[in-house]
């Protein structure tokens, strides 16, 4: 594994929700982003970690190859890839997302 491919692993193996995004939770600085992290508020979630891609190009790189994933934002789960706005908004909307994140009343 590369060295950008290794920080990554590490980075959604040690902690279980990490949501790779341009800009902070506070500032998101795209409109895919600033979804995502709104979802992930609907849900309840209270331990988000999130990684700003644009301020570190090779994360913002290797991360599409982590998950063989073409854009950002990417949320992780427990280590695993869930998928990006999209995916998160329709499991969302299906209340699987809450069922994956553990936050389902
Ligand atoms: N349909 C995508 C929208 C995300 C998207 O299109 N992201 C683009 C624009 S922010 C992207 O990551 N482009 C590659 C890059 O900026 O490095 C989703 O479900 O998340
Ligand atoms: S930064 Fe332009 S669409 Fe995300």
């Amino acid at each position: 594994m590369s060295d950008v491919q290794q920080r990554i692993d590490d980075l959604v193996k040690s902690n279980r929700v990490v949501l790779f995004m341009k800009g902070t939770a506070q500032f998101p600085q795209c409109g895919f982003s600033g979804r995502a992290v709104q979802i992930l508020k609907s849900c309840g979630v209270n331990d988000l970690k999130t990684f700003n891609v644009l301020e570190d190009e090779g994360v913002r790189q290797g991360i599409k190859e982590y998950a063989n994933w073409p854009t950002i934002p990417q949320l992780y789960v427990n280590g695993e890839f869930v998928g990006g706005s999209d995916i998160m908004m329709e499991m969302y909307q299906a209340g699987e997302l809450q069922q994956v994140l553990g936050t389902q009343a």
